[in-house]
């Protein structure tokens, strides 16, 4: 065990890296995939569940909880560990980024953000400082800057613009995180799809000496090719000897993309969010299980699969329960997703570890290209 944050580049097997995060509540294996456990719940699973499939670590979303039930309240019940039941370590998110997707009535400007809760109406301001106070609040084991994240298609000012206040509020939001060697604050590199301003943002972040590096401003709806090109030209900037979080990735296909080009860290609401909607992740692709085609196939997912939601259950009892909206659909198919996320990341990570990432990487790709047999 350890008292303070610590993170350890085990191996390199081209770009991809395999490492180790230390932290008092415990050890993250990378690359790691993070579900989402937006209002302190991974959908549809019990923690324990999620622990089992493989998970070191969970992201929490600070826009939510503080809305609902309160940061002051998660606090005076022990913090976000104890109320979820999950004694591992978590990420946060800072807010920001759910604050201009989802709050209404907005305003921006060099102090912050208000805006009016998409709940109840309710006011609330987030700077740099009551979002590390949120976080903190939260119990948060890893935290991140407040941000601007903004949408693309946009004009070189205006990306120019917000990445220059979301370098100002990575310098408040780190004084006001200040020692906590427990802990963690990342920094968060802006720029959107423009190679100068990704370049200026990576460099000053690094100077700022943070202990990781997320990679903010991409999978908001931008072509996967772009996406890799700002990877590719990103990560050889950042410290070699830090964690680098790619934010809100992605599909199995991305992920794997993104690890050949550096990255350590993700977190996406794909496999949970997807589940629930009748879309399976499998090594063979994805299968709609609300298509008819299925309606009288007695073949489990996966019978290769130690997950008993991929094994022990029918295509046609699958497609049975989504066509009839019942309760154990999204249960099944979020287990059966986050299964399969969980053994692409230890797949990966033995790669690496054996020297075979390129040959895994292929391998895996023919296998979703193959589709479903
Ligand atoms: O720059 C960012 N800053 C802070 N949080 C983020 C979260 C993010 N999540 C996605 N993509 C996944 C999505 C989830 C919901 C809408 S897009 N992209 C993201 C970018 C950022």
């Amino acid at each position: 065990m350890t008292d303070r944050f610590s993170f350890t580049l085990l191996k390199t097997d081209g770009g991809a890296r395999r490492g180790r995060i230390d932290m008092p509540r415990g050890t993250i294996r990378t690359p790691a995939f993070m579900p989402v456990g937006t209002a302190g719940t991974v959908k549809a699973m019990y923690p324990g569940q999620v622990r089992e499939l493989g998970a070191d670590i969970i992201l929490g979303n600070t826009y939510h909880l503080m809305l609902r039930p309160g940061a002051e309240r998660v606090a005076k019940l022990g913090g976000l560990h104890v109320f979820a039941n999950w004694p591992h370590p978590i990420l946060t998110d800072s807010g920001g980024f759910q604050v201009m997707s989802l709050a209404q009535l907005r305003k921006l400007d060099e102090n912050g953000v208000t805006f009016q809760s998409h709940i109840d109406g309710r006011r609330y301001e987030m700077t740099p400082e009551r979002s590390v106070e949120i976080q903190g609040l939260l119990d948060s084991d890893i935290q991140m800057q407040l941000d601007e994240c903004v949408a693309l298609p946009a004009e070189e000012k205006e990306i120019e613009r917000a990445m220059q206040l979301s370098l100002r509020w990575a310098e408040r939001s780190k004084a006001a995180f200040g020692d906590q060697p427990g802990k963690a604050i990342f920094g968060i590199v802006q720029g959107g799809d423009n190679e100068r301003l990704r370049g200026e943002s990576a460099s000053a972040l690094a100077a700022m000496d943070f202990k990781g590096y997320s990679i903010g401003g991409l999978a908001v709806g931008e072509p996967q090719a772009v996406m890799l090109r700002i990877l590719e030209m990103t990560t050889p900037i950042l410290p070699r000897e830090k964690p680098r979080y790619l934010m809100g990735v992605g599909t199995p296909e991305d992920i794997i993309e993104s690890v050949a080009r550096g990255v350590d860290m993700f977190d996406c609401v794909m496999p949970t969010r997807a589940g629930r909607h009748g879309l399976a992740f499998t090594r063979f692709g994805k299968v709609n299980l609300k298509n008819a085609r299925h309606a009288e196939d007695h073949r489990p997912l996966d019978e290769s699969s130690d997950c008993p939601a991929s094994r022990d259950y029918s295509r046609a009892y699958l497609h049975h329960l989504f066509k009839s909206g019942e309760t154990l659909a999204a249960m099944l198919l979020t287990w059966n997703n986050l299964a399969y996320y969980q053994s692409l990341m230890a797949g990966i990570r033995a790669a690496i570890d054996e020297d075979r990432f390129e040959k895994f990487r292929q391998t895996t790709k023919a296998g979703w290209a193959r589709g479903d047999i």
